[in-house]
């Protein structure tokens, strides 16, 4: 399954991207701590190569500890970018944002133009949580940005900060199938863009293997590791009461019980995604993606091919040969 929910704009979303990343000092991107790279924009990546870039796993309350580490020591190996875990509801991220956010820029003694920093993230991240926050203790919201677009809001954390809030910069279609099903189960995607069952079982599938002592806690049964992530569902349904029409186990309503309680993390803090395991997915869609890709190539080729051949069989000429 391939989970595109805003299809068809990439083009607008790429300038709109690139427009606002020129005129930013730095960049911050609010990541999901359980699900660091699937919850990380590529286009956003691209577009912001080169520009100091600061990663905010965000809901790291939810996310597994070690896994965090490991999230944050390897973004941090990117050149120019600082990675820091938070949950957005903390008393302080705006001094902790701050700070990190000058780190990045140490060499602008003398500059009294104030420093510009661009906040985003995919929907349901936490942004507004975070911005709220720090609206809350001494930020002021200063109204509509000229010129880049109405609905930037300009935020200042100090006479010399301003953080540039960004609504409306869309998601690119997701080519990475694991990544669209794990941001489905993160809630970061629309209701209607995506099978719940589907989701549900390739969330179980995600988990059960690092996890499976916290499902077991959770639902009071251990199955075997190699049964099939449709059975523990359906298990999971049977406990829960998960009742369709004539008393029926339904699987609608069991990967709804699934899916909430991993919103609400009712599992304990865990992480879906390693950047090796991450790294693997990526490949494996390029691969596919360059299979089509010479697929497409190779039908076109033998369209063109066939026209010819029809076209000089209606006018009675002998086809060229290429020598
Ligand atoms: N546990 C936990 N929940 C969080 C955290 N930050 C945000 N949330 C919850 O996540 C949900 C989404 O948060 P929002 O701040 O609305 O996310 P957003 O990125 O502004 O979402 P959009 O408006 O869709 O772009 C809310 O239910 C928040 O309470 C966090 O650090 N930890």
């Amino acid at each position: 399954m391939t989970i595109q929910w805003f299809p068809g704009h990439m083009h607008a979303t790429r300038k709109a991207m690139a427009e606002r990343v020129r005129d930013v000092d730095a960049v911050v991107e609010l990541l999901d701590a359980r699900l660091p790279g699937s919850s990380e924009n590529p286009l956003l990546a691209e577009l912001t190569r080169g520009k100091p870039a600061l990663k905010l796993l965000n809901k790291q309350d939810l996310a597994d500890p070690a896994l965090t580490r490991v999230w944050l020591d390897h973004l941090q190996a990117r050149p120019a970018t600082r990675a820091l875990a938070m949950d957005a509801s903390e008393r302080a991220p705006a001094r902790r944002l701050e700070a990190a956010c000058r780190a990045l820029l140490p060499n602008r003694g003398g500059l009294v133009k104030p420093l510009r920093v661009l906040i985003c993230g995919i929907p349901n991240v936490g942004k507004s949580t975070l911005i709220n926050s720090m609206l809350g203790q001494r930020a002021a919201r200063t109204g509509d940005e000229p010129g880049i677009t109405k609905t930037e809001q300009r935020i200042m954390l100090a006479e010399d900060f301003a953080l540039i809030d960004t609504p409306g910069l869309l998601w690119p279609r997701i080519e990475v199938d694991e990544s669209g099903l794990l941001l489905a189960a993160s809630g970061a995607v629309g209701r209607n863009a995506y099978d719940e069952e589907e989701v549900a079982r390739a969330l179980l599938g995600r988990v059960r293997p690092r996890y499976a002592d916290r499902l077991a806690t959770r639902y009071r049964f251990a199955p075997a590791p190699a049964a099939p992530d449709d059975e523990v569902l359906t298990e999971i349904g049977r406990r829960r009461g998960a009742l369709g029409p004539g008393g029926r186990i339904s699987l609608q309503k069991a990967a709804e019980v699934v899916l909430n309680d991993f919103r609400s993390g009712a599992w304990g803090p865990l992480t879906l995604e390693t950047p090796e395991e991450f790294a693997a997915w990526c490949a494996a869609a390029a691969a596919r993606e360059a299979e089509r890709a010479a697929r497409r190539e190779a039908e076109a080729a033998a369209r063109a091919l066939a026209r010819s051949g029809r076209r000089l069989a209606s006018s009675g000429d002998e086809p060229e040969v290429d020598e």
